[in-house]
């Protein structure tokens, strides 16, 4: 597991589509839209109905694909598609997926998106058993459990795997007559259904990667489901009964793109909707503008603005050539990267009192230095307003912060928060304000509105299995306490 956070990383992002020609430049395309969700790694498998073709390394799915005959080798009309950025397991070419695994009863290719919960446990087992995994991630471990169920044929074996292994999961499975997806029980992962003009089935993380290959937008998938696309159309079935929708509510704060429309709600829309709820909760009367963090609070900047009356401004812009996740080893470097991002816009900052709304604070690097960055670019007074709670708690589900040490608000209150990134003030959304922003349609009675905000309040929405106990330690006395009564309920 990691040990450091690097701010506030992605996760994986996963396309599929069966019954198109040229299914890898389809899935190339859809992936190009998922970038934002992994660039540690990308990958292709497709299937021309008898063999399997794979690529895949270490990069930006440009990088991994530079070379044309890389691309021209995926031949066939199916094809399954992958951008990481792990959460388990290094950053190696063996951990980069789509796996693609060799058996004498037919080839099948995997990828995964999200972290399960129990598998340490699970892999100690297999190995003790005689499995010999090629990955060290978490993901590898589904075929390992197939496999060891085949006598019951593959589907029986793959819905007893689905049910064994815990946390959060969007899984795609290529075989070479078939496309095959699955999400966890509290759909806590985005997934997808959309139809292409030619009929032709897509299943992929964010809708994004529909319009971009022309594809309508058909239906969620849902907590539980288990859906097969072969030549004769769509399947729908189950795997378990037992669910209720939890939703990651960071794909909505941050992680999912604001063209995106995940469970009836466009993602720019919810967030627009969070900024203004900001203004209501934590109002800057003396302020003359408000100014986003490019890119991803410019939609609720508009709306803090929006609700508040004031002049929307363009008080900071970013470098867009550099990499959404600049990673360095040390603080110093962390800073400069936050430098080399993003930068002041004097004419329009100086002498004034400025509300700067972006969408959530980890570390604290980028809060800390935009604040200096407006005061030294001559800004009166900097508000900062943060339109999520504050990022208390880690997740294990698949983004990239399973470590509390590095979490600001893990360790100060807000007033020390603000003092330590000498803002004029800071003020945090609630998580009511965000249930009530994203209202999900489809939530039903689940608890806080369908979604996760174990982040922001430490209720998870299942149990953490091999994580629980190092999550436990990390937390101080009163928190122990909140999470054994939790526990025993
Ligand atoms: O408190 P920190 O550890 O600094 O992390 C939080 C910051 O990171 C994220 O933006 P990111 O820099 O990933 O860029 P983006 O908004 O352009 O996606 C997020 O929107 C915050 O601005
Ligand atoms: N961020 C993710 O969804 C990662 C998928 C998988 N757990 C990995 O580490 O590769
Ligand atoms: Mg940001």
């Amino acid at each position: 597991m990691r040990n450091e956070i690097k701010g506030l990383n992605e996760e994986c992002g996963v396309f599929g589509v069966f019954g198109v020609p040229e299914a890898n430049r389809v899935t190339y395309f859809g992936l190009h839209n998922l970038q934002h969700r992994g660039q540690e790694g990308a990958g292709i498998v497709t299937t021309d109905g008898e063999h399997l073709y794979q690529h895949r390394d270490r990069g930006l799915l440009s990088e991994v694909f530079a070379d044309p005959s890389d691309m021209e080798r995926l031949v066939g009309d199916a094809a399954i598609g992958h951008v990481r950025y792990g959460t388990s397991g290094h950053n190696s070419i063996n951990n980069v997926q789509p796996f693609l695994f060799h058996f004498h009863d037919g080839d099948i290719a995997m990828a995964h998106n999200g972290q399960l919960t129990n598998a340490v446990t699970l892999r100690r087992k297999l190995e003790d058993n005689g499995a010999v995994f090629q990955s060290d991630s978490d993901t590898e471990i589904l075929i390992h459990l197939i496999r060891q169920n085949i006598h019951m044929g593959f589907m029986p074996a793959l819905k007893k795997t689905l049910n064994m292994v815990k946390g959060g999961f969007a899984f795609l499975f290529l075989q070479k007559d078939r496309l095959i997806a699955a999400l966890d029980p509290n759909g806590i992962r985005p997934l997808c259904l959309g139809q292409m003009p030619n009929g032709a089935y897509v299943v992929t993380s964010e809708s994004c990667a529909l319009d971009i290959v022309g594809a309508k937008l058909i239906r969620d998938v849902q907590p539980g489901e288990l859906l097969v696309i072969d030549k004769d159309g769509l399947h729908e079935d189950r795997y378990t009964d037992d669910t209720k929708l939890a939703i990651c509510s960071m794909e909505y704060i941050y992680f999912a793109r604001p063209d995106s429309i995940i469970h009836g709600v466009t993602v720019h829309s919810a967030r627009k909707q969070m900024g203004r709820l900001l203004a209501k909760e934590q109002p800057a009367p003396d302020a003359d503008m408000v100014i986003g963090v490019p890119n991803s609070s410019l939609s609720a900047a508009s709306g803090y603005a929006e609700a508040a009356g004031l002049p929307y401004e363009m008080g900071l812009i970013k470098n867009q050539y550099v990499a959404r996740t600049f990673i360095q080893p040390t603080q110093a470097l962390r800073e400069q990267g936050v430098k080399m991002k993003l930068s002041a816009v004097r004419g329009v900052v100086a002498g004034k009192n400025v509300v700067v709304v972006d969408d959530s604070i980890v570390r604290g690097t980028t809060s800390k230095q935009i604040v200096r960055m407006l005061k030294e670019a001559g800004a009166k007074s900097v508000h900062m307003r943060i339109a999520s709670p504050p990022f208390r708690f880690p997740c294990f589900y698949g983004i990239d912060v399973s470590n509390r040490a590095e979490l600001m608000a893990a360790h100060y209150s807000v007033p020390e928060m603000c003092k330590l990134m000498e803002a004029d003030s800071l003020g945090f959304l609630s998580v009511d304000g965000v249930v009530k922003a994203i209202n999900v349609p489809d939530a039903g009675d689940a608890p806080y509105g369908g979604l996760t905000v174990a982040y922001f309040n430490g209720d998870y929405p299942t149990p953490l299995y091999d994580f629980e106990e190092g999550y436990l330690k990390s937390l101080n006395e009163q928190e122990k306490r909140a999470r054994k009564e939790r526990l025993s309920k």
